[in-house]
């Protein structure tokens, strides 16, 4: 497996609050210490993030016995310079004031451990002009946001490296993944997807390297693992930040010598596979809060891309709703203005995939849900749809023990009613659609989207 972390090691990361326009650039200099005048430049245009702390991944590495691996983060914003303790052990200091965030403007002193930090401003440079391109494979999006990201695809997708995508749920993490293997070189290869969060913990190891038969109760055939489907092509590991303790150094192990060894079997096994790892939580505060292991990341994250959530892709809104209004079987006429502005306004924490949803209600019923749209009740607020039958107390009950956040946690008590309805329903009306979309109350159209969205999830 290629680890050409020096060609690729650049990281493009835009956080939440970081608007289009560009940052100005800021260089953050050592003084004093074992690092004296050691530097690092942030730069204005791209908002390359940067991590100080005693880990060999950090950009800034101090020696400070005082200061944590990962200890904290820069990164250049419109507002200014955005500096985060990622929950360090003692903390950091902006002109002697202890802070969790903090927007810096340049002359600056930030203290982490005991090594001082002056910040200053660059001059502005010319940057350089945004692609034109407004796309990259099924990832669509015009933004300024997600135009300054198409050049690093293009880039990650010609290479075979690793690559860390991060991003709140329904970003399109996925999306993008798959994007990146139809580009590459590994196109006719299989894409396979893997979700560590979907599978018990118990059953990880096998699920991902295989097992021999009898190597534990159950296992009575042998069984390959991803790794070995993936062969050829490309491997994408979702919600990598939920793997087990226990599993990070196997899966480690794999990375480095391109090999598997089933659970139970003594022979090494020849995979080649590229990994993409995906993943909604900050994986930096992971590993400084010691559950993720700062190795693998360093292998995992050698390209790096963070999806910006839908609330920061200016005048993608429209150009989403519109693509997904014709892609889900709109006749000619358009989305209308007042939709549109409508969705405009809407924060949109479920991000792509709820829009796509409320897209896709509004076409099946013709007016918007009166539940969608409610800004006001938090994340996700109302999307459920009124006349969704309260699920199951078990179902919700084993969603709420995963800890899940609000949106994707109600997702899965959706979909898992939505699957359980289609399934009864058809099995009554002997596997006719017609019958059963009319017997269930839903126009043809809709019940069948829910059909192949069910199905979609149980293939992929
Ligand atoms: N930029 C995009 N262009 C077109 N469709 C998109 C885009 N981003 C997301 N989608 C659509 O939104 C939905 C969610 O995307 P995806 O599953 O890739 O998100 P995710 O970030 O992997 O979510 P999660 O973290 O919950 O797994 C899908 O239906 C996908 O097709």
């Amino acid at each position: 497996m290629d680890n050409g972390r020096d060609e690729l090691s650049t990281v493009v990361k835009r956080t939440a609050d970081a608007p289009d326009a560009p940052a100005p650039g800021f260089a953050v200099m050592v003084v004093g210490g074992a690092e004296d005048g050691a530097r690092v430049e942030l730069d204005g245009s791209r908002a390359v993030p940067a991590l100080v702390g005693s880990s060999p991944v950090c950009d800034l590495r101090l020696s400070d016995r005082m200061v944590s691996r990962r200890h904290a983060v820069l990164e250049a914003t419109p507002r200014g310079l955005r500096v985060v303790d990622l929950g360090s052990r003692n903390g950091v200091l902006v002109s002697g004031i202890a802070v969790g965030e903090a927007f810096l403007r340049g002359g600056e002193t930030i203290v982490v451990g005991e090594t001082a930090l002056h910040v200053a401003r660059l001059a502005p440079v010319e940057t350089p002009p945004l692609p034109r391109a407004h796309r990259f494979g099924r990832m669509v999006g015009t933004s300024a946001a997600m135009r300054r990201l198409y050049p690093l695809c293009e880039r990650l997708a010609s290479s075979s490296v690793p690559v860390l995508i991060e991003g709140e749920t329904g970003t399109g993490k996925e999306v993008l993944a798959e994007a990146l293997h139809e580009s590459s070189a590994r196109a006719a290869g299989p894409f396979c997807v893997f979700d560590c969060a979907s599978v018990s913990p118990h059953l990880l190891e096998s699920a991902l390297f295989g097992h021999e038969r009898g190597s534990f109760t159950g296992a009575s055939g042998e069984r390959r693992g991803v790794f070995e489907e993936a062969h050829g092509g490309t491997l994408l590991i979702d919600e990598i930040g939920e793997l087990d303790l226990s599993l990070q150094p196997k899966l480690l192990r794999v990375l480095e010598r391109g090999e598997v060894q089933r659970v139970g079997g003594n022979a090494w096994l020849k995979v080649d596979v590229r990994v993409l790892a995906a993943t909604r939580r900050d994986l930096d505060r992971e590993v400084q809060a010691g559950r993720f292991r700062d190795d693998l990341f360093y292998r995992l994250a050698v390209g790096r891309i963070a999806l910006p959530p839908l609330r920061d892709r200016h005048g993608d809104i429209p150009v989403l709703a519109a693509q997904f209004w014709r892609a889900l079987g709109a006749d000619d006429k358009p989305l209308s203005p007042e939709i549109l502005a409508r969705f405009d306004d809407y924060p949109w924490p479920g991000n792509v995939r709820e829009l796509r949803n409320a897209v896709a209600r509004f076409l099946a019923v013709g007016e918007l849900v009166a539940a969608d749209l409610k800004a006001d009740e938090g994340p996700g607020g109302g999307s459920l749809p009124s006349t969704v039958p309260a699920p199951s107390g078990d179902v919700i009950e084993a969603v709420l023990d995963e800890a899940l956040p609000f949106v994707r946690a109600r997702d899965r008590v959706v979909a898992d009613f939505e699957r359980r309805y289609v399934e009864r329903i058809l099995a009554k009306h002997g596997g006719n659609v017609a019958r059963a979309a009319a017997a269930s109350g839903l126009a043809r159209r809709y019940f069948q989207l829910i059909r192949a969205r069910r199905r979609d999830k149980t293939n992929g």
